[in-house]
């Protein structure tokens, strides 16, 4: 699976809990992040992460391209809900597209753990069958 990991910054300590917290499980997996969440994640847990740029400077609109070729297959977006973001039309188009492609989409950590959790029971597997309907057509 494609798993995006991305935390405005002061929602990145609880990114960096999650991502400890799960780090077991997020290993076997691919992992993407918008540039400076990436970094973190990497320092405190040594798993590899795939970073694109930050997100003001356009690392949602990358991921959001991922999600638009229906490549991403889980996004975690722990949102800062009280801080304007000078970015935040970048923001909300990331979430839109997870909602025209139907993907998981977690935008706190009480919402990412359940994503966790049916991650773990393979609850995703239709996602791998979505990208076999892709390579097949
Ligand atoms: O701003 C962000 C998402 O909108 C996150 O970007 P960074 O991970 O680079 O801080």
């Amino acid at each position: 699976m494609n798993i995006a990991l991305i935390a405005h910054d002061k929602k990145k300590p609880e990114m960096v809990e999650f991502t400890t917290a799960y780090s077991f499980l997020l290993g076997q997996h691919q992992l993407y992040a918008t540039g400076t969440t990436g970094l973190k994640v990497m320092e405190a847990t040594g798993l590899k992460v795939h970073r694109f740029q930050s997100g003001p400077l356009g690392g949602d609109q990358q991921i959001g391209a991922m999600i638009a070729s229906n490549q991403m297959d889980m996004v975690v977006f722990l949102r800062d809900p009280l801080t304007a973001q000078p970015h935040e039309p970048d923001v909300n188009a990331l979430l839109r597209l997870s909602d025209v492609y139907r993907i998981p989409l977690a935008t706190n950590l009480a919402s990412a753990e359940l994503l966790m959790h049916a991650l773990k029971r393979g609850e995703m597997h239709w996602r791998e069958l979505i990208h076999q309907q892709q390579e097949d057509n």
